[in-house]
Formats: structure tokens, sequence, C-alpha cells
């Protein structure tokens, strides 16, 4: 049974959200704070129970929850149950708390003690990478590593192998205890005010991941209207003054084109797999993410219409990984990226999101990301692969990528 208390009832409007979410961290329990893509709530979750529970993503079955799936998609997603959800305003005023356990809960009152208890939190917040970290010197390795993985894929474009892949690399920097993501977090989001930003803590893996996705996988809302997205193609944003480059003046070359078609094509595929005819399509349009431009194209399915509640679910398990992070035809591509990458994607291209907090599930590519641990930083960027890349360009834009992150951690 959930109960469901009003602010007023529960008697915390003093606590906020970064509070909440260092005594969580603090007591070990899972925890996720997100904001939605042109939304001003600040949404922050608390699992009490534990470790995080591996499962399928079932939007049918699973109870409010936050879910994060690795690239791989043999395996089970981590799945943050909604013990607590908190809902703030823009101005950080707690607007509504659902709290399934109840007041009297012993592991609640264990928490909420340590909101009491807590240090206030230090405003120092840095990412600091020494001048002599040998990781400089490595980044021109990684940088023609890069690149010869890239050439090594065109050729097998040529060869007629697979027609696009999405490769993808890591850039390692070292923060200091002082540190703050909860912090870079409200940086990230008021920043890319277009972009699903979260921080996720998942306590078993000893890791954070702080995000700004750009791509919806699948979303299904309140009105139960199912949503994804192609996306793809990639130009900055910025010129080389840092002056915003209008949308409208912004061309696109065959090469981001086609790629991006590519993606709109599998979305298309996966609903004649379940004989889906009745979507909308809408684009490709340009779209901006912080500093850079991508080619969109939108999909809207009305399932109560179609009588098929249970679309969400099932074409995320058609969708994923689509060809925005993978390639085309899927099984060659990830073949190639198994053998070829070089290291494990981990949570990277995999997704994340709420799914039935608020009557709405929302899950985003995990893109635009970092891996906090122990430390150490690791972002992710990847770049969508065609016979007609350069592999020089290629890792020019895995650098504007991973720019996204850094902007906001330095
Ligand atoms: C794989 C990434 O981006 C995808 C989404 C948009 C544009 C992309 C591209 O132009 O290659 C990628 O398909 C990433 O950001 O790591």
């Amino acid at each position: 049974m959930l109960e469901i208390h009003s602010v007023p009832e529960i008697g915390i409007p003093t606590y906020q959200a970064e509070s909440l979410w260092s005594a969580a961290l603090a007591l070990g329990f899972p925890a996720a704070v997100w904001r939605l893509p042109n939304r001003n709530e600040i949404n922050l979750l608390i699992s009490l129970g534990g470790d995080t529970q591996r499962k399928k993503t079932d939007l049918e079955t699973l109870l409010a929850s936050f879910v994060v799936h690795p690239f791989r998609e043999s395996e089970d997603s981590y799945v943050l149950e909604g013990d607590l959800i908190f809902t703030y305003s823009e101005n950080s005023v707690l607007k509504n708390v659902v709290n399934k356990l109840g007041d009297e809960h012993p592991t609640v009152k264990v928490l909420f003690d340590q909101v009491t208890r807590s240090n206030p939190v230090s405003e120092r917040d840095t990412l600091v990478r020494p001048a002599s970290d040998p990781r400089q010197v490595q980044e021109s390795d990684e940088s023609e590593h890069f690149k010869a993985l890239v050439a090594e894929a065109v050729a097998a474009i040529k060869a007629g192998e697979f027609a696009k892949i999405v490769l993808s690399r890591t850039k390692k920097k070292s923060y200091s205890a002082d540190f703050q993501p909860y912090q870079a977090f409200n940086r990230l989001q008021g920043t890319y005010p277009s972009a699903f930003v979260s921080l996720v803590s998942l306590p078993e893996r000893n890791e954070l991941w702080l995000g700004a996705s750009p791509e919806t996988l699948v979303s299904v809302d309140a009105n139960a209207i199912f949503r994804t997205t192609s996306l793809a193609g990639t130009q900055a944003a910025l010129d080389a003054e840092g002056v915003l480059i209008p949308a409208g003046e912004v061309r696109w070359g065959q090469k981001e084109i086609q790629e991006q078609a590519l993606v709109s094509r599998y979305i298309v595929e996966c609903f004649k797999k379940i004989r889906l005819r009745e979507y909308y399509e809408s684009g490709p349009k340009t779209v901006r993410a912080g500093n850079l431009y991508h080619l969109r194209t939108d999909f809207e399915v009305h399932t109560a219409a179609l009588n098929f509640p249970e679309l969400g679910t099932v074409m995320l398990e058609l969708l994923h990984p689509t060809s925005a992070v993978c390639g085309t035809p899927k099984e060659a591509a990830l073949r190639f990226i198994e053998a070829a990458e070089g290291y494990d994607r981990s949570l990277y291209s995999g997704y994340l999101g709420p799914v039935n907090v608020d009557q709405e599930s929302a899950l985003f590519v995990n893109l635009r990301t970092v891996r906090l641990s122990e430390g150490e930083a690791t972002l992710y960027a990847g770049a969508g692969i065609t016979e007609d890349s350069d592999p020089q360009r290629e890792w020019e834009e895995t650098e504007m990528k991973c720019q996204t992150l850094l902007a906001v951690l330095t």
C-alpha cells in the first residue's frame, strides 16, 4: 500500500534536496536526482532497501523507480525503488513527497536524523587535474588509437560489413575530495534546460553517474502517449569566437543526413516488427544540445487509441541499443564494437530515467555522461561512423562531446 503524504503532514519542508542527497550517500542508500527536459522541477529518489535490484525494465510492473541499464542488452537494469521521492520547484521549494514506508519507519527516521546531523555542505568545488598528469602524454596515444579504429571501421563499411557504426572512447580526469557532485548537477541543469540532467549513486558499484542526455529513448506520459527520437549528426553550435550560430543557418552534409536517416529507419523497422503503422513522425530538424547541434526526428504513438498499453516496454526491448549508439545492422556493429573498441562501455550508451513516477516514464540514452569513482572522473563520448567519415573530424567530435560535461566539472 502506498502512503502519499502532503508536505505539511510530513513536516520536512526545510530539508533541501542537497542535504537529503548527502545523507542518502553517507548512509549508503542508492539515490537519483534528475530534471526532465524543459521542466523546472527537481526530483530526488532515495531507495532505502539496501542494494539496488537487478531486473528487467518492465514499465507495466515496476513501481515508481529510477532505472539504469548498461549498454549490454543482455544485462539486467539497476532498479532504484522509490521509497522516498521528493519534488522541488525551480526555486528549491519542496512541493511534494511520496513516502512509501511511512514517517515512522525506522530507516526513514535514520535518514532524517542523518540530515539533521550533517554539516553544511562545502561550497568549494573543483575538479583538479595536476599539471604533471601523465595522462596528458596518454591523450595523443588515445587520439591515434581512436583514429586508427575509425579508419578500420570505414574500411569495414566499404567492405560491406555494416552501413554505420558508433565508436566511442573515454577521457579521464582526476577530481579532489572537495568536489561536490550535487553542485555540479545543479550547474548542469541550469546550463542545459533541454537535456535530461541526472545524478545517480550506485553504492554497490561505488559509482556516481552525472549526465545531460539530449536523447529520449522511450517515454510514456500521463496521457499514454509514447515517444521516441532519432538523434544523430553533430556540429558545433558555437563559432570560433564562442558566439552561438543560429539554428536556421546550420547546413548539414550528406554524411550527417545519412547517419541520422539510418537511426530513423531503424526505429521504423522496430515499428514494423510489431506491425505498428499508426505513428506520427516529424523532422528531421536541427536541435541544440549545449555546445552542439544535432539532427532529430520525433516519433509519437497514442497507445490508448491503439489499445497497446505495453508499447513502451515492447519498444524499449526492440530499440536498445539504437543505431545512434551502436550501428546498422545491429549485430555486425555490436560484434565490431566488442572486438575492436577495447574497453567496457559499462553504463555509457545504456539508458536511464524515472519509471512510473508521477504517472510517467521517461528513459534517455546515457550520453554526455561522466562516471565518478574514487577520485577519477571518466567521461564518455562516441561518434557515428559512415563510409564518409574522416578520422580526425570524428576524434574532434568526441572531444566536443566531452566538453558538455567538462565545462561544468572544471
Ligand atoms: C554517441 C553519442 O552521440 C550520439 C547522439 C547524437 C549524435 C551522435 C553523432 O553525431 O555521432 C551520436 O549518434 C555520444 O554523445 O557519445
